[in-house]
Order: C-alpha cells, then sequence, then structure tokens
C-alpha cells in the first residue's frame, strides 16, 4: 500500500488549474455538464436480424458518425484488465513512464506536450502500434510487467471486432467480402488518463479532431467525457456497461463516397474523478490509395473525393503531428 510519504505530487495534484492548462476562450468547452445524448444508436450485434444490425449501422454513420456496440462478444474482463492495466502504467512516474517510452519507441505525452501554442492537454497518453503483434508487442512498456499480456489480447479482441463491424459496412454499402480487410494492415493504441481536474470549464482532454482512421474503437469505461459534434452542437456519448463506441474514420467516409460521414469529436475532464479511455484505431496501410469505392460511382453518383495516396496526406496534413511516424510507417 503507498503511504503519505510515498506520495510525489504529480503534474494534475494542484488546487487551481495552472495558467499552462488553461484554454484561451474560443477552445474552451465552455459551461459543463452537457447534456448526454441518447439519440447516438447503441447496436446489439447479437441480434439475429443480420439485414436489421446492417441498416442500423449504415444509418447510425451516416447520421452521426458515431454508434455503440453491446453483446459484442468481448468479455467484460478483457476490457476492465486493460483499462485497470492502463491506470497502473499512469500510476507511475512520469521519469519512469518517458524512460521506457525512449527506450522501447512508443510515445508518451503527459504535462510536457501542447496541444495549442504552449497550453497542455489535461492528460497522459500512450501510443503504439499494434499489428502485427509479434512486431509490436517487444516495443510495448516493459511495466508494469502485465502490460503486454493483458493488451495484447485487448488490442486482438479490438482487431477482431473492427473488422467483424467493416464487413458488416461492406455489406451494407454492396462492396465486396473483405473490401477494407486488405488495405488496413495497420492498427494503433492510443490510452489515455484525463486525471480529475479543478475546473473542467478551461480545460480539454482533447481537442476537436477527425480520427483519420478507417474506424476506431473507443472503451470509456464508467466515466463520461467523450463529445460528439453534431448539427452543430456538443452531445456526449453517454456511458453504456461494458459497450464499445464505434467510430467513422475520415478515410472511410471517403471510401463510402460520403455514403457515412466521419464526426468532429473531444473529451471534456470532470472534477470528480479520474477517467481513462482506450482507443484503438484501424488504419489504412501507408501506400494505399484512398479513393471512393467504385462500385458505388455511376453516372448518377459521381466521386465526391479525389483520390490519393494515404502516406501523402498524413504528411502533407500533419495528421498525426510529430507522432507520424510512430504511428504510420514503423513496422
Ligand atoms: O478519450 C476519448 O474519449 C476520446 C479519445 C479520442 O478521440 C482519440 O484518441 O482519438
Ligand atoms: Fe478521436
Amino acid at each position: 500500500m503507498a503511504t503519505m510519504e510515498d506520495h510525489v505530487a504529480r503534474w494534475f495534484d494542484v488546487q487551481s488549474v495552472p495558467l499552462s492548462h488553461t484554454f484561451p476562450p474560443e477552445n474552451r468547452p465552455g459551461k459543463l455538464p452537457f447534456p448526454t445524448c441518447s439519440a447516438i444508436p447503441i447496436i446489439n450485434l447479437s441480434n439475429p436480424e443480420r439485414l436489421d444490425t446492417i441498416q442500423k449501422i449504415i444509418e447510425a454513420g451516416r447520421n452521426f458518425g458515431f454508434f455503440q456496440v453491446i453483446n459484442h462478444g468481448v468479455s467484460e474482463s478483457v476490457s476492465t484488465e486493460a483499462l485497470n492495466v492502463l491506470k497502473e502504467l499512469f500510476n507511475m512516474q512520469d521519469e519512469e513512464i518517458s524512460r521506457d517510452a525512449h527506450k522501447n519507441g512508443w510515445a508518451h505525452m503527459g504535462s510536457t506536450s501542447y496541444a495549442i501554442d504552449g497550453i497542455h492537454l489535461w492528460r497522459d497518453n500512450i501510443k503504439h502500434l499494434c499489428h502485427p503483434l509479434e512486431k509490436c508487442v517487444q516495443h510495448w512498456p516493459q511495466m508494469p510487467t502485465r502490460y503486454r499480456e493483458v493488451m495484447a489480447t485487448y488490442v486482438q479482441e479490438m482487431r477482431r471486432l473492427s473488422f467483424r463491424i467493416l464487413e458488416i459496412i461492406s455489406e451494407g454499402l454492396g462492396l465486396e467480402k473483405g473490401y477494407f480487410e486488405e488495405i488496413s494492415q495497420v492498427q494503433f493504441l492510443s490510452g489515455s488518463n484525463y486525471p480529475a481536474c479543478p475546473d473542467p470549464s478551461v480545460t480539454l482532454g482533447v481537442l476537436k479532431h477527425f480520427d483519420h482512421s478507417l474506424i476506431t474503437i473507443l472503451f470509456q469505461g464508467n466515466v463520461e467525457g467523450l463529445q460528439v459534434l453534431h448539427d452543430d452542437k456538443w452531445i456526449g456519448v453517454g456511458v453504456v456497461p461494458n459497450a464499445f463506441v464505434v467510430n467513422i474514420g475520415t478515410q472511410l467516409e471517403i471510401m463510402s463516397n460520403g455514403k457515412l460521414r466521419s464526426a468532429e469529436h473531444r473529451a471534456v475532464t470532470n472534477s470528480e474523478e479520474d477517467r481513462l479511455s482506450i482507443a484503438t484505431f484501424i488504419n489504412p496501410s501507408p501506400n494505399c490509395i484512398i479513393e471512393p469505392a467504385k462500385v458505388l460511382i455511376n453516372e448518377s453518383n459521381p466521386p465526391l473525393y479525389d483520390s490519393f495516396l494515404y502516406n501523402d496526406f498524413i504528411v502533407s496534413s500533419k495528421a498525426f503531428g510529430p507522432l507520424t511516424e510512430l504511428v504510420q510507417t514503423k513496422d
């Protein structure tokens, strides 16, 4: 058991939000809490009516860019253990984490990385590649000792679930079986810890952004904080026990020729409790040409997007900023 003497102050052990974490008014989330939205669809993946599931997922992708899945076949212990081991990791000292990150080549962003003009996000974050697992796992955190084993199980389950959902989407769009699988050989993980914050109205856990993936699956435990921009309003994604939040990435929006939409989202903090989340992204391979699927294009449905090489987009748009090499091109 840790005693008071063991306690070393961390960047978030403060009574008020320091200027270094106070966003300018235009970036602040403003008055909280936000209404959580019961409109974001909750989809039962064990529904025996497959056509019904397909229709609901396509509709959710078109209207919100977000949905939640339940009865997905991933055992609750897999995701809660993953959150637990992430919590253990972030309970370690910053220097210990950074040393390991530096040695093994994963990214650790804590109170030292800027979100905008010298202002920090209210979070600690880890990022690493996940596929192919045998090549990646040796670069993952060494501590906590069970991190590799627990996360390996988690990311494999997420990969399986991602492709299950992508298969449903591909069927719904009328694409050939396996359309997405062969072009999306990149998977990476982003784990975040958003400590309880003395004033959530001036901070953000994550700035508003699109995911430049095909699909993202997020586990947010039982603490809310994710918000989605819908009809120009921020809405909170409510906690549904043992559910995963799924969102359509910009690359899937393009491949679907706009039949599915990617939505901007962000994470806010709260003053009561720490929030942890794990996002896993399925990305196109860097050498993949991104364009609307040919079968969706005809005279009455012209392509709404130009084609491009995924890697060119990532490099020119700085989609992953300084992490580009880590999350996209290293194997
Ligand atoms: O933690 C969250 O709720 C959101 C994280 C997120 O959007 C991301 O990592 O891309
Ligand atoms: Fe995101």
